[in-house]
């Protein structure tokens, strides 16, 4: 299926105080808006995924799936400053007539709600079903469930946090010196700082996943002493991304990323979490150590309606993009649950 495009040909205020003077959002509609417009299920997605839901998570969102455009209007759309659709870096500064490269201002995660927001007022979705999402798109689902409370009824949070970790901003700013030690990157072409990318992937490629993952896809078979397997595993995933993505989205998707505090100007985090009125599940994965799991479970403590599910993954982090089956488990049970007083612990469900 096609990405479309919503323009918003209106300057586009930021937190920062600087503004975009045109938007363009990329985004993916599956299924139609019942007569009660109540069956909206809209994803925030990822660091480096795009609008197209079905095709990136399989197994949860599908023709055959718990989440399908039978039953479903599913939407998805492309983050700000990504390069699936969305106003980036690489787009056009309609004030100089260039792409923006690295003068493409700085924004957070409420900024990319913000744009959500637009184009959910243009879609005519003023009401959300279940909104959800996992890592960076977490992020976002967790914002809006603050910005806009009344316009979310279920939440759901998958291996995120609150407030991104000093661990996790040094993931990040290792990935930043990658990219910034590749001089190529102030080139200002649409493939400047590819070499970069590729380490800057291979250094988040090792929060993704876990010492036993590495244990058991990259062992080695022989007593070589060169070409080992783990060595072109990080090549080979690091040029992946180069292949689809770009080193200024990158850039500044990580910026936003290190941004994300929910209790900034809100009288601190635990106030913020406080507001959330959405019946809410918070899933945590037991071996990510990007976003470890007492992260969700402080979620979990302070957000008024919340439930909680610990998984077990033998992937990490990712695993919240390949577990499907389970989260699929959890997700369905947790929205057949009439959430009547605080503490739901669904632990794991299956
Ligand atoms: C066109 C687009 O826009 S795609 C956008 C979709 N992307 C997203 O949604 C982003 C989120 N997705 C991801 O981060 C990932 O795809 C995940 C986490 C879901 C899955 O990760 P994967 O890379 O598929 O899994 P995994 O870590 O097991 O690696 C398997 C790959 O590594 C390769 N590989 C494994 N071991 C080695 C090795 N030792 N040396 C070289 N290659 C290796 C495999 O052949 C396989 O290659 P393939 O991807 O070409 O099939
Ligand atoms: N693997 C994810 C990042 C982890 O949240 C992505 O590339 O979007």
């Amino acid at each position: 299926m096609n990405t479309q495009i919503f323009k918003y040909q209106q300057p586009f205020e930021l937190e920062s105080g600087k503004q975009l003077l045109e938007l363009e959002i990329g985004f993916h509609t599956y299924g139609t808006l019942n007569k009660q417009r109540n069956n909206v299920v809209w994803v925030c997605h990822a660091l480096t995924a795009n609008s197209d839901v079905l095709d990136w998570w399989k197994g949860l969102f599908g023709e055959n799936d718990y989440f399908n455009p039978e039953e479903h209007y599913i939407v998805c759309a492309n983050i700000l400053g990504s390069t699936y659709g969305t106003t980036s870096p690489l787009s056009v500064n309609p004030a100089t007539g260039l792409p923006y490269y690295l003068t493409f201002p700085d924004y957070t995660i409420r900024d990319i709600v913000k744009a959500h927001q637009l184009l959910a007022n243009h879609l005519g979705v003023d009401s959300i079903e279940v909104l959800l999402g996992g890592s960076l798109g977490g992020q976002q689902a967790l914002e809006w469930s603050i910005m806009e409370p009344n316009r979310i009824k279920n939440l759901v949070l998958i291996a995120t946090n609150a407030r991104h970790s000093p661990w996790g901003i040094a993931f990040n700013e290792s990935q930043r010196l990658a990219l910034s030690a590749d001089t190529t990157f102030y080139n200002n072409t649409p493939d400047g700082g590819s070499k970069g990318l590729k380490a800057a992937r291979s250094i988040a490629l090792i929060s993704y996943r876990t010492y036993k993952t590495y244990g058991v896809t990259q062992q080695e078979q022989t007593d070589e002493l060169h070409n080992y397997r783990a060595a072109s595993y990080q090549n080979y995933q690091g040029q992946k991304l180069v292949n689809r993505f770009n080193a200024y989205s990158y850039w500044y998707l990580t910026k936003v990323m290190d941004s994300h505090n929910v209790g900034r100007n809100r009288q601190g985090v635990e106030r913020a979490l406080s507001t959330i009125t959405a019946k809410t599940l918070v899933i945590g994965i037991k071996s990510d150590v990007l976003f470890p799991i007492e992260e969700q479970q402080y979620l979990f403590r302070q957000i008024p309606k919340a439930a909680l599910a610990e998984i077990d993954s033998f992937y990490g982090h990712d695993g919240f993009l390949i577990d499907t089956e389970n989260l699929t488990n959890i997700i369905s049970s947790f929205l057949k649950t009439d959430v009547k007083g605080k503490i739901i612990d669904l632990q794991q469900t299956a």
